[in-house]
């Protein structure tokens, strides 16, 4: 982000806003109201942002090619079989290649160790080929994914999760940051314009979303609390918001009274619940039915936040490319914290 606080051109183009305005309400699709004098929700449509940042993408991986003839590579290393995570590792693969980028992955069985997977990561960090570096999380039990995570060479630490780039984030300098908060914080600045002088209630305390989505949001000069599982009350904090962001893996954990009239709720859990009729179908961490008409803008489960991990994987990667040829970087610094 700029010194005012902006993502640079292609994050703010490819997020439907221009730097340093504020959006017009723009067309999208309503919710609600069920009843008189209820708010008309609107619905934040993350795919269709995450859409717009990765065709961005796909043109800068065009351009890198033709005039530097440096195709970006993205290594994907899965541990054992855990379906969802099956599932997104699938989904990265296919989005990078679509992307005209190279794609490598390494599907291990849940039998490796902690030392075979370094010693992965260590081979991966020396390929001049590759360019960013991902390690599909949860781990199995057994494998320490603070060790993992923190021996992928910073540079190439396209989740942002190792102890370099969490160091960056929180002093405001330059790095590469998470993909499901960058995701986030993508949607709210292209929803509201400046967040400046927001209250942004945060539930969920992980390394993942809720530390760095906390970061982010004081670099936007949010007023900013972070609540968890164990805040008491967290209901009430939640109420005080005028962004919500709820990253727990509780569904249904947010009630209507748990969101301020007009506050934008942006949702990151993902459950999949059975249906009566035998299917499954995948939830959030907020009691959709009971935002509607409540809050003023809610992204979906699916289709909110995350499309927009994918996306902003795939903008860390051609980043983490750029930068590796010396390239300038086109996403300006983040603010620093006073
Ligand atoms: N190393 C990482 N591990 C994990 C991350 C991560 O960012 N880095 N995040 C999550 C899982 N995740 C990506 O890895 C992820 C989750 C959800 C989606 C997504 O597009 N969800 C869709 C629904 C998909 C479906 O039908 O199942 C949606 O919400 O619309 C993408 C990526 C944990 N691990
Ligand atoms: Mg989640």
């Amino acid at each position: 982000m700029s010194p005012d606080g902006r993502f640079g051109e292609l994050s703010d183009a490819a997020a439907g806003s221009a730097p340093g305005s504020t959006p017009e309400p723009r067309e999208g699709p309503l919710a609600g109201p069920p009843a008189e004098n209820a708010i008309a929700t609107r619905l934040i449509d993350g795919k269709s942002y995450a859409r717009r940042l990765t065709d961005a993408v796909r043109a800068d991986v065009t351009r890198l090619k033709n005039e530097h003839g440096l195709q970006p590579g993205l290594a994907v290393v899965l541990v054992g079989h855990n379906p969802a995570s099956e599932v997104y590792v699938r989904s990265k693969i296919a989005h990078t290649e679509a992307a005209g980028m190279r794609s490598v992955s390494h599907l291990l069985p849940g039998s490796t160790t902690e030392a075979e997977l370094l010693d992965l990561v260590g081979r991966l960090n020396a390929d001049p080929a590759i360019h960013g570096i991902l390690v599909q999380l949860p781990l199995p039990t057994g494998i320490d994914p603070m060790a993992v995570t923190d021996a992928i060479h910073p540079d190439k630490d396209v989740d942002g999760l190792g102890q370099v780039n969490v160091g960056r984030l929180t002093l405001g300098l330059r790095g590469l940051v998470p993909c499901t908060p960058l995701g986030c914080l993508m949607l709210l600045r292209a929803e509201l314009g400046t967040l400046r002088g927001l209250h942004a209630v945060v539930v969920g305390k992980s390394n993942l979303v809720g530390r760095p989505m906390a970061q982010l949001l004081l670099h936007e000069d949010c007023t900013v609390t972070v609540a968890h599982l164990h805040t008491p009350d967290v209901g009430a904090l939640a109420a005080q918001a005028d962004i919500l962001v709820v990253a727990t893996g509780q569904k249904g954990l947010v009630r209507r009274d748990w969101i301020k009239p007009g506050a934008t709720v942006i949702d990151v859990g993902i459950t999949r619940v059975a249906t009566a009729e035998g299917r499954t179908r995948l939830v959030g961490d907020v009691q959709f039915d009971e935002a509607l008409g409540r809050a003023g803008r809610i992204t979906p489960v699916p289709g909110g936040v995350g499309p927009m991990t994918i996306a902003c994987l795939l903008r860390n990667t051609l980043r983490a490319a750029r930068l590796s040829i010396g390239l300038p970087d086109d996403e300006p610094a983040l603010r620093r914290a006073d």
